[in-house]
């Protein structure tokens, strides 16, 4: 039977679209929180994963290096970084037992992580604490032991613990239940080394030299004014974000010093570039993070240099042109491929700028919670995840 987990949880189920109210699904009862960890099969025990500590971080990296998620043809797996891994769980106000391992006789066998974030839902009025969910893996010599139930349900407590109801995540796979299926394109830097190893394919009529040719880019970007972010923006650029992002019907809302974990470059982690016109005024900025991907089997190359479109703020300069200094600032950083989600406004530049679709879709999920709209639409997404 399918999503037999998921049927036991507090999400709108395919009948209950019309009938449950806007709003939480359940109510959380503190008192009712279970004080100690779900039991696991024999051998198995639980572990906060310390990431500032170099063993651990490098037993989270192997794992989700050798076992986290794969293309559909299993061509390809994420391979995080752990100064990535640092940056995207180690952010202001994070909880230390938010950071959920199983080990076996020592060994780092399961993972999944929690960042607290506060969502604004559908509207200014609405903003909800709750935690950012990801990472959730399994070894894969131990699957179908309903092990990631059981992760889940962990975490869950441990963010229910903390009097906090809702939980907000993406996935590639399709359980009860969506609130946005959005979908990803990815843009050529590198033809020829895409299509050695097997990411893009040459139709009879293409050839690499001509593909070359048409994905080919300027040397250095257009806008003048373009430059690294440094931390005197951080101001400017929290305005300009918090800004930016209410016209979408999920977004988070940033305080300076989350600006300054999250888009202060960090090399081969985050690239943030700002536009600068005269003097000191910020008026538009991009961003893109570094997720690497092993290539599984290939003679040539073990790994896909991507980039991935983060935030992006343009109010003086328009999108597409910002975008498309985007994809020369990541070719000359190195990439191979950038790779951006039909959410925000990135409709207007896909095309325009030569993004192919991908073979896959991201789905958005909220868990405890009923929107007013069943469904949102890619473009009312306000949000990125890692
Ligand atoms: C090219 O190597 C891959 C290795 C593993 C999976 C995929 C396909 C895929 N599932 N891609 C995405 O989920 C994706 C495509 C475009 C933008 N963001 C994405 O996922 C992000 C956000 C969710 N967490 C993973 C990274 C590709």
């Amino acid at each position: 039977k399918p999503h037999q987990f998921w049927e036991t949880q507090p999400m709108p189920n395919i009948n209950e679209l019309d009938s449950l109210k806007p709003g939480p699904i359940q109510e959380g009862i503190l008192a009712d929180v279970r004080k100690d960890p779900f039991n696991l099969i024999s051998k198995f025990e639980w572990c906060n994963v310390d990431l500032r500590n170099d063993e651990q971080a490098q037993q989270v990296y192997t794992l989700l290096k050798e076992n986290y998620v794969e293309d559909d043809d299993n061509m390809f797996r994420f391979d995080y970084s752990i100064d990535f891994l640092r940056w995207a769980l180690l952010p202001p106000g994070q909880h230390p037992d938010w950071i959920v391992g199983v080990k076996v006789n020592q060994k780092l066998v399961g993972f999944i992580t929690g960042i607290p974030v506060t969502l604004h839902i559908e509207n200014q009025q609405t903003k909800v604490k709750m935690t950012e969910i990801n990472f959730l893996c399994v070894h894969k010599k131990i699957r179908a032991n309903r092990l990631a139930p059981v992760l889940i349900k962990e975490i869950t407590r441990r963010v229910h613990i903390k009097n906090m109801w809702q939980a907000v995540y993406t996935a590639g796979i399709v359980v009860p239940t969506p609130i946005s299926q959005t979908r990803y394109y990815h843009r050529s830097l590198n033809a020829k080394k895409l299509i050695e190893v097997g990411f893009s394919s040459l139709s009879a009529r293409q050839t690499i030299a001509r593909q070359q040719k048409l994905y080919k880019l300027p040397e250095e970007p257009k806008t003048q004014g373009l430059r690294a972010m440094k931390k005197k923006d951080v101001a400017q650029v929290t305005k300009l974000l918090n800004e930016y992002l209410k016209q979408f019907k999920l977004y988070f809302k940033y305080t300076e010093d989350e600006v300054k974990h999250w888009f202060l470059p960090r090399k081969d982690v985050i690239s943030t570039y700002v536009v600068e016109k005269e003097q000191g005024v910020v008026t538009d900025f991009l961003s893109f993070y570094n997720l690497p991907s092993q290539v599984i089997k290939n003679p040539k190359h073990t790994h896909l240099r991507a980039a991935y479109s983060y935030y992006n703020v343009a109010t003086q300069t328009p999108i597409v042109q910002l975008m498309y200094d985007a994809l020369i600032l990541a070719k000359n950083e190195g990439y191979d491929v950038f790779n951006a989600l039909d959410i925000m406004e990135n409709e207007k530049f896909l095309k325009e700028l030569m993004f192919c679709p991908g073979d896959g879709q991201l789905n958005y999920y909220l868990y405890n919670w009923k929107l007013e709209s069943n469904m949102l639409k890619p473009e009312e997404i306000g949000i990125v995840l890692v």
